[in-house]
């Protein structure tokens, strides 16, 4: 048993060094029925780096994400996050996963020191430490002095910061966000994405954000644009601007998506 969690400890590490990325999804498809929803997929997050999934709706984000934390079962190309395999290696690439899901997952009759310890005990921590990283999150998210307040008194924004603290309980490399500020208003907005701009800059995680608001992008963001379950650019911010061939991120986002609908029909 002993030697079977060495082996499993060096391949990983192995894994993590060969390809030394956070997050690799390569030539990953998925349909439903006849409805391919996502259509030979590749695409890296690096640690450290705070990338943005940008595309309209159907463009396929929550099914890649679907994929990724293996609530479908990809059935073709590769998921590997931090090294880790998630058909292979499930548990080893899921420990490293923090997720924060489109609808709200809190229980609003708990505290958020309730629902934030309850988080870290599923993960396997004791009391005393389930505690401590509950409150430090809380710290790091800026709503540690509310911790013994009701879920049901915080506001869309306040709620936000609060799963976002609960998917950083367990140190994770990985962080996805899937349209985390949709019907908050823009302070709240501009709240919740600084402090995961924080997140990636202070302790490197690796952040995969997918959205369809295109004024999120900072010019240092790394960006890939899917449209219609394809992946049509991957880079950075001037390089996008240069393949949509445009002064700014909506035109050039408008120009990408508009030729490839052209080109199908
Ligand atoms: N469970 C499902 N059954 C059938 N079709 C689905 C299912 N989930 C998604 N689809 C289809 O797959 C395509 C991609 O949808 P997906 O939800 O992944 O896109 P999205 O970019 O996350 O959009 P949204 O922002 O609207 O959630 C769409 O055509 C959608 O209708």
């Amino acid at each position: 048993m002993l030697r079977r969690k060495m082996v499993d400890a060096l391949t990983s590490q192995k894994g993590s060094s060969s390809t030394g990325e956070a997050l690799r999804v390569r030539n990953v498809s998925h349909s439903f029925g006849d409805t391919r929803a996502l259509n030979d997929v590749s695409l890296d997050v690096a640690p450290g780096s705070f990338t943005i999934l940008l595309g309209l709706n159907g463009a396929g984000k929550s099914t890649l994400f679907s994929l990724i934390t293996r609530l479908y079962d990809n059935t073709s190309g590769e998921i590997h996050i931090l090294g880790n395999d998630v058909r292979r290696r499930p548990s080893a690439a899921l420990q490293r996963l923090g997720v924060v899901f489109q609808s709200r997952t809190l229980d609003s009759d708990l505290t958020l020191l309730q629902n934030l310890t309850y988080h870290a005990a599923l993960h396997g921590f004791g009391r005393r430490e389930s505690k401590r990283r509950a409150h430090e999150a809380l710290k790091t998210v800026g709503l540690d002095e509310r911790a013994k307040e009701k879920v049901r008194n915080l506001s869309g924004g306040q709620a936000r910061r609060v799963e976002i603290a609960r998917s950083m309980l367990h140190d994770p490399g990985l962080l996805l966000l899937d349209e985390p500020t949709v019907g908050l208003d823009i302070d709240s907005r501009q709240s919740v994405i600084s402090i995961v701009r924080r997140l990636v800059n202070e302790h490197g995680i690796g952040v995969l954000w997918a959205t369809h608001l295109i004024d999120e992008i900072d010019k240092t963001d790394k960006i890939i644009v899917m449209h219609k379950g394809r992946v049509l650019y991957s880079g950075s911010v001037p390089g996008l601007l240069e393949a949509g061939q445009a002064n700014d991120p909506a035109s050039a986002f408008r120009n990408l998506t508009e030729t490839t609908r052209a080109e199908a029909a």
